[in-house]
């Protein structure tokens, strides 16, 4: 029987996810040791399988399948992907995936099943968007085409998440039953990450903004960006924010519903940085100029503040007040933002 000391495979899988993203790498380790595993695992097989559709040097031909049967491929002791483009940020992590393999066969099973169904469900709609020519061609339609992708690509992590929490014990039992409200956990991050990569996407010939949005403010959505749109440009920006916006009342109530302090912090980190910078984006220019980042100082503070729901409250209320005092009357979004934070205002 070979036993490893110091169980090398699951330190690194913890180096994969610094590596992966240091800031929120570091919040995972916090967590408490009855979940930080099952989080840690699920985050580096949900970035797998992003890397994978990601990759835009894959034929679709291999991609769908590769997508769609991913939640068996992570049973495959020993399975690595070593075809992945030269630039793809993650190649380290598929090239020895075998690593994660290992590790997340050591979850219990509860875990595991949760695992592995959200990662069927992803992988089957990220493979259905992947070979969709129209799509890939004209970028997402409606706003309801907007809710499915995002549910696919996020709000099924939020629902898996709050399935390890309700399995874990350190959450209530019942807690899994708030299947919308972690939907919305997981839109609300997605929506404010397309809305702050527009330019990014835009110059990756990729179209998140939906069609119903934009059309009212332009024929063509990387048309914004030119300084003589500019107007138009700041009232679909207002637009999609508007979108985004609608998702606060229910993170703030899933938030206010979690009982483990890790586990707390786990889950408000990323949705305070997320209102932050909903918040500086909005009616900014720099949107349509760079990837409009919050400063670190102020990352820091969020962080260190994201304790209770008070705090928390306090800090999106905060952020909807710069956002009510950035309207303009001139926007035609002006009176639904002004309700949408109106609706915040309320909750806090
Ligand atoms: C209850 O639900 C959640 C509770 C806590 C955190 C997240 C969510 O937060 C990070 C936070 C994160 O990864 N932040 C990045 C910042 C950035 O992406 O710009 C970072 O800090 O590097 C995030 O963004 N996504 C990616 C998706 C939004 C697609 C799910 C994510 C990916 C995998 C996992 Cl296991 C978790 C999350 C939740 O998911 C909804």
């Amino acid at each position: 029987l070979q036993i490893d000391p110091e169980n090398k495979p699951k330190k690194r899988c913890y180096e994969f996810l610094r590596q992966t993203s240091r800031s929120f790498a570091a919040v995972i380790q916090e967590v408490h040791e009855d979940l930080r595993d099952g989080i840690c695992i699920f985050y580096l097989i949900l970035r797998g399988m992003d890397t994978i559709e990601d990759d835009m040097t894959i034929p679709i031909e291999k991609k769908e399948p590769l997508l769609r049967n991913f939640h068996n491929l992570i049973f495959k002791k020993g399975w690595t992907y070593t075809e992945s483009g030269p630039n793809e940020k993650d190649r380290q992590l598929l090239l020895e995936f075998d690593v994660v393999i290992d590790e997340f066969l050591c979850l219990k099973k509860e875990f595991r099943d949760i695992i592995a169904d959200t990662t069927k469900k992803m992988g089957n709609g990220m493979a259905d968007y992947a070979k969709d020519t129209v799509r890939n061609k004209y970028g997402i339609m409606t706003i309801k085409d907007f809710d499915t992708y995002c549910y696919y690509v996020a709000g099924l992590v939020g629902i898996g998440l709050t399935g390890l929490f309700a399995t874990s014990g350190l959450e209530d039992p019942e807690f899994d039953n708030n299947i919308e409200l972690a939907n919305s956990m997981g839109l609300f991050l997605q929506k404010v990450n397309i809305t702050r990569d527009y330019l990014v996407d835009d110059q990756d010939g990729r179209k998140f903004w939906p069609k119903e949005i934009w059309s009212k403010y332009t024929n063509d959505l990387s048309e914004l960006k030119k300084p003589e749109n500019a107007t138009n440009a700041l009232n679909c920006l207002s637009d999609i924010i508007l979108n985004a916006l609608q998702h606060v009342p229910d993170c703030l109530t899933y938030m206010s519903r979690l009982k483990e302090q890790t586990v707390f912090n786990f889950c408000a980190i990323p949705q305070v940085m997320a209102i932050a910078t909903l918040s500086i984006c909005f009616r900014n220019h720099d949107v349509f100029k760079k990837v409009v980042k919050l400063r670190r100082g102020e990352s820091v503070k969020l962080i260190l503040r994201s304790k209770n729901i008070y705090e928390v409250a306090d800090i999106f209320r905060y952020y909807n007040r710069v956002i009510i005092n950035k309207n303009d009357p001139r926007d035609p979004n002006y009176l639904k933002i002004s309700m949408a934070c109106g609706q915040i205002e309320q909750w806090c």
